[in-house]
């Protein structure tokens, strides 16, 4: 059975962990999809895993559409999530509403992402869901704002703790059906987890978060580098390195 956005409402008031990933091609999606991952999301950092971005600003929405059309081949039960790129949504609502729409209309995403939860973007939010677009919000560590704030822990001074908390509630007020912490104070999104209706969905944010979503890439040990926080579960660099080498040898041996 399909994962669906109701359901993950009442996952989070049963207690019952989500388990995202993201993925940015067929043959990965399908084997997310098949070992019961339950959301899978087209995140933009394959802009830097997959294509070899040094950031995910360099990314477009004609890029992002073309991977979540391969993800989603491959997808029959994960929950589908579509990440909106830098600049495809932050000039305007207008702006954000075609670029949404086009997700829509050209993919099987069932929701969409995009960061940030200052006011501008809250009647962003806003708009997309009054016209039917689910959205999940993503506050804390924004990377496609890696030029003004780093990858560093966001929400550390209290001040801090406090925007993100004003953010989230501001968000869910503004219609998310879920919210990505990324890279905050455990303690920090244990308090948001609880305040909001709407599942919490972490990474680098402690463990009491409603889910937990990791780079594929880092969770296979694929990446060039990866967050401190990424638990890395399989060496896919030495497995392939080793294989490759294999291969070549038995060619130039004519075996
Ligand atoms: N592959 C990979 N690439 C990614 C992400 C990922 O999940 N994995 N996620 C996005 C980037 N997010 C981070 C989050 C944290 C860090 C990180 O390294 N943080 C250090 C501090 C780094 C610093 O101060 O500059 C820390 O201790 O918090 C790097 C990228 C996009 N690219
Ligand atoms: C998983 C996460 C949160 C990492 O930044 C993401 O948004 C992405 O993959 O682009």
């Amino acid at each position: 059975m399909p994962v669906t956005i109701a359901q993950l409402q009442k996952w989070k008031q049963q207690q019952k962990p989500i388990a995202a990933l993201t993925a940015s091609d067929y043959a990965i999606a399908k084997l997310l999809d098949k070992a019961g991952v339950d959301m899978i999301l087209v995140g933009d950092s394959l802009a830097m895993v997959a294509l070899g971005y040094k950031n995910t600003l360099p990314i477009t929405l004609d890029d992002m559409i073309r991977h979540a059309q391969a993800v989603g081949r491959g997808v029959e039960n994960a929950l589908l999530i579509v990440d909106l790129p830098f600049l495809s949504y932050q000039v305007s609502a207008e702006e954000a509403m075609r670029s949404a729409g086009r997700v829509f209309k050209e993919t099987d995403a069932k929701g969409i992402k995009l960061e940030g939860g200052y006011p501008e973007m809250v009647e962003t939010v806003r708009r997309l869901v009054q016209a039917g677009m689910p959205v999940m919000g993503h506050v804390g560590l924004t990377p496609q704002s890696v030029h003004r704030i780093g990858y560093r822990v966001q929400g550390v001074t209290t001040d801090a703790a406090n925007e993100i908390v004003e953010q989230s509630k501001a968000l869910v007020e503004a219609g998310i059906f879920a919210l990505l912490l990324e890279n905050i104070p455990a303690e920090l999104a244990t308090k948001i987890t609880e305040l909001i209706p709407v599942p919490t969905i972490g990474i680098g944010a402690g463990q009491a978060c409603d889910g937990q979503i990791l780079v594929t890439h880092d969770v296979l040990g694929l990446s060039d580098w990866q967050p401190p926080f990424a638990r890395k579960y399989a060496d896919l660099q030495g497995t392939i390195t080793e294989a490759i080498k294999q291969y070549c040898q038995d060619v130039r041996t004519k075996s």
